[in-house]
């Protein structure tokens, strides 16, 4: 039994926070406003996750009103969602990701991101991908206003012994 799932995530940047993507703080000028750490990347994952699953989406489970979730590190956030995967006998088949964003570049990241990612998905790197693109300078991304990114899963029914 497979199911899929789509994750969806915009952040806004705001000057005076950490940019914190895919769990690693990454060099940058600016990072991105939210209620928790903003890892858009972690909250499209988590998202993807719950979509496979049918269990709705983050702001379900983590609400931008609870006061507990503030400043809330998303390496948490997307554990708690594998471990609800986790208990619907569920597992990763292999995660696409796509970061998008004008500055900083991701490339020199991307190979420590997906150990980060795998890790807290408690699956290998080879079923892990991120890429990064810009948006030629188009739209809010392009002006440099925030980050989006979206992401696919596959997930994979643990086997029954
Ligand atoms: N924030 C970004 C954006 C892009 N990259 C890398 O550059 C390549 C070319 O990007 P274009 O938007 O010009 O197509 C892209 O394939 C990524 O490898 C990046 O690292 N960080
Ligand atoms: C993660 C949560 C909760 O701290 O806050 P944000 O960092 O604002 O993230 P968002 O992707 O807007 O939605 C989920 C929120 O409930």
């Amino acid at each position: 039994m497979i199911r899929i799932g789509h994750g969806f995530d915009v952040h806004a940047f705001a000057e005076g926070r950490p940019l914190i993507i895919g769990g690693l703080k990454i060099p940058h000028d600016k990072g991105l406003a939210g209620h928790s750490d903003a890892d858009v990347l972690l909250h499209t994952i988590a998202d993807a996750i719950l979509g496979a699953l049918a269990l709705g989406d983050i702001g379900k489970f983590f609400p931008d009103t609870d006061e507990s979730f503030k400043d809330m590190d998303s390496k948490v956030l997307l554990g708690e969602v594998v471990e609800k995967m986790n208990e619907e006998q569920y597992k990763i088949g292999n995660v696409d990701a796509v970061i998008m964003a004008q500055a900083p570049k991701f490339r020199p990241h991307i190979d420590e991101m997906r150990e980060s990612v795998a890790s807290i998905l408690n699956t290998e790197v080879s079923n892990v991908n991120i890429k990064a693109t810009t948006t030629e300078k188009l739209g809010f991304v392009g002006r440099a206003e925030g980050i989006t990114s979206e992401a696919v899963v596959l997930l994979t029914k643990m086997e029954e012994y």
